[in-house]
């Protein structure tokens, strides 16, 4: 790509003052960077003010690495123009949609929010339009997927530049719809700001990141801006059997059409509930039913919230039914460890809700559940006891450990789990062991299931990430003979 630093200063909304600009419309830009230590020849520098670091003390580093222009919102001393705006996060965001030349108005992009079930959504409606034979590109917390490439991030939303460029990508190779996870933490954070989605999808919300939000208002609200940037032409999908759904469809434009889907309410767009086995679904005045692709109720919501979005693109019901059978769920989300004779589910469940969702659907299936329980260090600490209360209420056992304690102590951590108790419970604090004492008891219960990493195969103990297979501990620990 190569842009002008002309045409992309008149791409910013917010600009305050530059310096001095020698020739914008000679400057040419080859690329834009957050990062000093990325900074190559000809590329513009975005100083961001982060967690740890703060950008602007690193221009000097990005004028060496071959910055011809800088975009910052504090006054610092470059020998480049420096360009100032209100908000450099924003800024950002408008110069990667203006550099990658607005990709997402070139496909239609879909945003899936919520607390819980993104990952899981996003990947079911993406294997349907594979099934159906579209290209689909796929943006979340197991990385970026088009055209048989995969791509890792380290957020479950990127960065806008990395948005952008994939987007663009993908506009190259002919993909026509785009499924991106969006977080609360990116759309405060401006990741997703200008882009323009076809759909917005919302599935739930309950208690999570309340750390960084502060409120569950504040929480709700970061989510619905989300419908506003829905596309005059888009449509936003809620779950009526939310009640939060109303707040997200009433940040929508007004000429943005609505779907509602549930598995109770008789007056949404597309109903969907288990009977016998079989998936019932009803659209308007049509009716149909599929084997049931999952046993969980809120994995038919999250079915639910994919059909809506493949509906939204003009595929009729008849022809996503047959491929319903045929949806996975993604790695580490209720996977079943295999290579084993006893039922040991692995799950990502980190949220009280996620939690009490899994529980109830496997005591509801199994006689005997064993449960190991675990929270991450450094991490909304006000939602531990609610985790437990939940496996508590469910009537399962359960095991108390803790997961990428980061440098927090997991005694703090395993205190706060126990809080939610008001008997002794076996606690570790460390994991592989808990995983060993789980495995050893589990010839007394019909199902367990592991709480915490899902697809994740690293530890991070203070500042390390050190490998960690967990279906593998399982199948290992499996075959050893008992502990005395
Ligand atoms: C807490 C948080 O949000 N951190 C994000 C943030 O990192 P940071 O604030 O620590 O960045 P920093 O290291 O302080 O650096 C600040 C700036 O200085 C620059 N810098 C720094 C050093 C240097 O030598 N030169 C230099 O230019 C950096 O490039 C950066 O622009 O900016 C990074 C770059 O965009 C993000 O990757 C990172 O997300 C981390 C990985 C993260 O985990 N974030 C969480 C909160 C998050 O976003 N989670 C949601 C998912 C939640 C869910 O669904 O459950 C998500 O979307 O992933
Ligand atoms: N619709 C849902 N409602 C409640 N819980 C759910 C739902 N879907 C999935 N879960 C639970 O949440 C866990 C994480 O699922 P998933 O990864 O799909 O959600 P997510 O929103 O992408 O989470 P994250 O943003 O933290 O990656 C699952 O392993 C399961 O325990």
């Amino acid at each position: 790509m190569l842009k002008t630093l002309q045409d992309l200063l008149t791409k910013l909304k917010q600009l305050v003052t530059w310096t001095y600009l020698d020739n914008p419309a000679k400057t040419m830009i080859e690329g834009i960077s957050f990062s000093s230590k990325e900074i190559k020849q000809n590329f513009l520098f975005v100083c961001i003010s982060g967690y740890r670091h703060d950008g602007h003390d690193y221009v000097n580093e990005a004028i060496h690495n071959g910055a011809v222009a800088i975009v910052a919102e504090r006054p610092i001393e470059a020998r480049v123009p420096v360009i100032y705006c209100k908000d450099t996060k924003q800024a950002l965001a408008e110069l990667a949609h203006a550099f990658y030349d607005y990709p997402s108005t070139r496909l239609r992009l879909h945003g899936v929010t919520g607390t819980n079930g993104k990952t899981t959504t996003t990947a079911l409606a993406h294997q349907l339009f594979g099934h159906i034979g579209m290209s689909a590109g796929l943006i979340g917390t197991l990385g970026i997927t088009y055209c048989g490439q995969k791509f890792g991030t380290p957020n479950t939303t990127p960065d806008p530049l990395t948005i952008n460029r994939h987007l663009h990508a993908m506009v190259e190779d002919g993909v026509t719809d785009c499924l991106m996870e969006v977080s609360s933490q990116a759309i405060a954070e401006s990741r997703i700001a200008e882009l323009q989605f076809e759909t917005t999808s919302f599935l739930n919300l309950s208690h999570d990141h309340l750390d960084y939000h502060g409120t569950m208002v504040t929480y709700a609200y970061t989510k619905a801006k989300l419908f506003a940037q829905l596309r005059d032409s888009g449509c936003g999908i809620v779950n009526a059997d939310d009640s939060h759904h109303a707040l997200m469809l009433s940040m929508a434009p007004s000429v943005a059409d609505s779907f509602l889907f549930s598995r109770h309410s008789t007056t949404a767009n597309l109903i969907g509930y288990q009977k016998d086995e079989q998936f019932m679904l009803q659209l308007g005045d049509e009716e149909a039913q599929s084997p049931l692709p999952f046993y969980e109720d809120y994995n038919l919501d999250n079915t639910l919230c994919a059909i809506s979005i493949v509906l939204h693109t003009g595929i009729p019901l008849a022809e996503i039914l047959p491929h319903l059978k045929k949806l996975t769920l993604p790695s580490g989300r209720l996977e079943r460890v295999t290579g084993i004779n006893q039922s040991v589910y692995i799950d990502y469940g980190h949220t009280p809700d996620a939690i009490k969702q899994v529980v109830t659907s496997l005591t509801a299936r199994y006689p005997r559940v064993l449960v190991l329980l675990s929270a991450a260090g450094e991490r909304d600490r006000m939602k531990r006891s609610n985790m437990m209360e939940v496996v508590v209420a469910s009537g399962a056992d359960v095991i108390l450990t803790v997961h990428d304690p980061r440098h927090e102590h997991p005694r703090h951590i395993l205190d706060d789990l126990a809080a939610g108790s008001s008997v002794e419970l076996v606690q570790f604090a460390e994991r592989e062991p808990a995983i060993r004492f789980f495995c050893d008891q589990m010839a007394d219960y019909d199902c367990g299931v592991i709480f915490g990493k899902g697809h994740d195969r690293v530890e991070r103990i203070g500042d390390e990430a050190v490998p960690f297979d967990e279906p593998e501990l399982v199948r290992r620990f499996l075959q050893l003979p008992k502990l005395p």
